[in-house]
């Protein structure tokens, strides 16, 4: 019998990729398109659904070609995506009535601020984990039912529905006749009880959202349904896991004991900490979010979410130009031995945890006439590593354990002078897997479990192998005053408004 290989379609935010694992867990084919970024007006961030279906197609062709493989040795599908992305579709047409909200845009924010007004935020808080925030979901349903011409009496009608990237996809991939989505993306939506497991209808009637827009929710890892044959070239594949992507990280870095945690660097950051089958609410400006249901039961985790951390150098190299790819920071950020005091705050789109604060804009401070490209792109990176460094202290706080290292995933961490500063401000070891794409590998793992093809959660922790390990030579004076610089910086640009 020939080979079986796992399929793990994983939808980002600025590009789709299929992946190819095998039962090793390691990658035996890539394919990746990126797709186009709609700023129709300043904070707002769209995409075409139509366009990421069509993009995830080509790499699921591209992938098989390349690899050599046919569709038959495809044991099952698993799908990752971007979270919180919205997007509303007719089901007679099957097209979409809007472009899908991106989770980065702002256009919900009078939603927000107007809901936070009338005092729903200890509600939303106890019953979601989240806070009542443009990020999330609900309000960009909201926006759509409010602003589309006849949409909101189409809802009514029955005759839209809705969806995060996971959501569409299958959608898609089973020719219009499944509609779900899994536990941890409903835990994104600012709809969903996420200790009754259930679409909340006093949080529909706060948005005005009918029920009957909503996905069916399903466990992370399950066969849900077959791609219709023509997509897969006569054979009928199972989709059998999904996951967001930040929690498909957490599982693909198999950080399945409580108290281990991930950091993901990519368009943003994620630091998802599992907490097993207690859902801890955070006092210190964490969210509260289910990392999958798997075998019949669902496990937790406390995020810390911050929403501009690789695009922050995407910005070095297409707005300010003074670095022609990504990789290149690191080159100049090692020419000089610190920033000389200046700082960088990128808050582009606000600040997300522990903040939350989406009315203050990136700043740069300390800087002097000496202040050179080298010292801008270094402040730069250290920003990504403070950040973190701001979750981090959130989470030592609200789960009352230290972290005894740090496993960091994510398009940034090849950068070894991001990952070595990051370990020195934290004063913990950062540990960097052989396989850097967990969010894809989470999800192959997932649908893999459904259908058989590895065994249970053991087999997979057994898989996960170190690559480096950067341990923190930084003395604990010099932390603490860099660290005392960035919090004085976070706050003066706050004041800016
Ligand atoms: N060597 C590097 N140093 C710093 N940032 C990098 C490096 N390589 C990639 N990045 C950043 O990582 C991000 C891409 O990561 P990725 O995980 O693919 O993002 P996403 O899934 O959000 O689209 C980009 O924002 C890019 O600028
Ligand atoms: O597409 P990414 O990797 O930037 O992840 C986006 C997050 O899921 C947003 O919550």
């Amino acid at each position: 019998m020939s080979e079986t290989f796992i399929l793990s379609l994983d939808q980002g935010t600025t590009s789709s990729r299929a992946i190819l694992f095998n039962h090793d867990g390691e990658i035996v084919e890539t394919a990746q398109k990126e797709f186009e970024q709609f700023f129709l007006h300043p904070g707002w961030v769209e995409h075409d659904a139509n366009e990421i279906w069509t993009s995830v197609l080509s790499c699921i062709s591209e992938v098989l070609r390349k690899a050599d493989i046919e569709p038959s040795q495809i044991a099952g599908i698993g799908i990752t995506n971007q979270r919180e992305t919205t997007v509303v579709w007719d089901k007679n047409t099957k097209k979409p009535v809007y472009k899908a909200i991106v989770w980065q845009s702002r256009q919900t924010d009078d939603i927000c601020k107007e809901l936070n007004d009338q005092g729903y935020g200890d509600v939303v808080r106890s019953k979601t984990g989240l806070l009542i925030d443009a990020y999330f979901s609900g309000t960009k349903v909201k926006w759509i039912l409010d602003n589309v011409d006849g949409a909101r009496e189409k809802a009514e009608n029955g005759d839209l529905l809705f969806g995060t990237m996971d959501t569409w996809l299958v959608y898609k991939l089973s020719g219009g006749k499944t509609h779900i989505t899994d536990y941890s993306n409903a835990s994104r939506t600012l709809m969903f009880n996420i200790y009754d497991l259930e679409w909340d209808d006093d949080l529909l009637d706060m948005l005005g959202v009918p029920k009957s827009m909503l996905p069916e929710v399903r466990q992370s890892s399950e066969v849900y349904a077959k791609t219709v044959d023509y997509h897969f070239f006569g054979h009928e594949v199972p989709i059998a896991g999904i996951a967001g992507d930040q929690q498909a990280a957490l599982f693909g870095q198999a950080c399945f004991e409580r108290g281990m945690a991930k950091n993901t660097y990519g368009t943003g950051n994620f630091m998802l900490m599992n907490t097993g089958e207690e859902g801890v609410a955070s006092e210190h400006g964490l969210l509260t979010t289910l990392a999958w249901g798997v075998d019949g039961k669902v496990e937790y985790a406390l995020e810390g979410s911050i929403f501009v951390s690789g695009s922050a150098i995407q910005w070095l190299r297409d707005g300010l130009k003074i670095i022609e790819d990504s990789p290149q920071s690191e080159d100049y950020a090692t020419r000089v031995g610190s920033t000389d005091g200046v700082y960088m705050v990128p808050a582009f789109v606000g600040l997300g945890t522990p903040y939350w604060d989406s009315d203050v804009r990136g700043a740069f401070f300390g800087i002097t006439r000496g202040t050179s490209r080298e010292h801008i792109i270094r402040a730069t990176l250290e920003a990504l590593a403070y950040q973190s460094k701001d979750v981090l202290d959130a989470m030592i706080a609200d789960s009352g354990t230290d972290l005894k290292t740090l496993r960091v995933d994510g398009g940034a961490v090849k950068n070894d002078f991001l990952m070595q500063f990051q370990s020195d401000i934290l004063g913990v070891p950062v540990e960097r897997p052989v396989v850097q794409e967990t969010t894809a590998l989470g999800a192959a793992y997932l649908a893999g479990l459904a259908v058989g093809y590895w065994k249970d959660k053991e087999e997979i922790a057994k898989q996960w192998k170190n690559e480096k390990t950067f341990q923190h030579e930084m003395d604990e004076q010099t932390r603490e005053e860099l660290y005392a610089g960035w919090k004085k910086a976070v706050e003066a640009a706050r004041v800016f408004k």
